[in-house]
């Protein structure tokens, strides 16, 4: 079943065509790599999906949600390659106003939050202000603060750039447990080994177009292309 369709999206920046005419459609339970060169269109598309830009043509739509309703907002959650952190909040309180933000704090999410804190070996660092801690640190935070949402779309910018080699094999069981419970997932990498056993699909975006689409079998292919 089909959670996000974009068709024929058209989204200016400035005076640059960013997506151009842009058809996709995203499953339940889809892993799909987003790729291609800096200025490809990649961050347009995650803006646009997530209600940030206004598209000049086309429809988007999302778990039968259309924008900019407060409704399709809560299908989608957003994981920013740079951590987004106030620095008068801890790391526990980010992850309390993400799911009140998305109406979903109750009991049992804490103890989802303890888990993931464990697995990503930040438990530590929950009283923490964003000013005391490491970039990685920072960044496990801000993954965690994502993670957490039960939406049926995650998106995640360049997700494994600048963790620890443990981290990054944590972050690749997670989405499996994430799309084995159905939640479809789009992130950008250029980490492709971390997407083996994972990865359903990639799309490869140029000048905002899509100009080629495959599967798990090409990931060599890829690899050669931009490693
Ligand atoms: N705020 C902006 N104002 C004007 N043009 C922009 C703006 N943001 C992006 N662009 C242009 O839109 C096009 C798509 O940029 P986008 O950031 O979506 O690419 P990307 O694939 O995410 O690139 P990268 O891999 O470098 O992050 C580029 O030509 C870029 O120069």
């Amino acid at each position: 079943m089909s959670v996000l369709t974009a068709t024929d999206l058209v989204v200016k920046q400035g005076e640059t065509l960013a997506l151009d005419g842009l058809t996709l459609a995203v499953n339940q339970g889809e892993v799909v790599a987003l790729i291609g060169h800096n200025g490809a269109g990649k961050s347009t598309f995650f803006k646009t999906v997530m209600g940030l830009i206004e598209p000049r043509g086309g429809i988007l739509a999302l778990a039968g949600e259309t924008p900019p309703s407060v409704l399709y907002k809560q299908q989608v959650v957003y994981i920013p390659e740079q951590p987004f952190l106030l620095p008068e909040l801890t790391v526990f309180q980010h992850f309390q106003l993400y799911l009140e933000s998305y109406n979903q704090y109750k009991d049992e999410k804490v103890n989802e939050i303890y888990d993931l804190a464990n697995r990503f070996e930040i438990a530590g660092e929950l009283d923490q202000f964003p000013l005391e801690l490491s970039k990685g640190m920072k960044q496990k935070a801000q993954l965690i603060a994502g993670l957490i949402i039960d939406a049926p779309l995650l998106l995640i910018d360049e997700p494994f750039v600048g963790l620890d080699v443990y981290a990054q094999q944590e972050l690749t069981t997670v989405l499996k447990e994430k799309k084995q419970a159905g939640q479809a997932i789009i992130l950008t990498t250029h980490q492709f080994d971390q997407l083996s056993g994972i990865m359903d699909r990639y799309i490869m975006l140029h000048q905002g177009k899509l100009i080629k689409e495959g599967n798990q079998q090409d990931l060599g292919e890829l690899k050669r292309r931009f490693d």
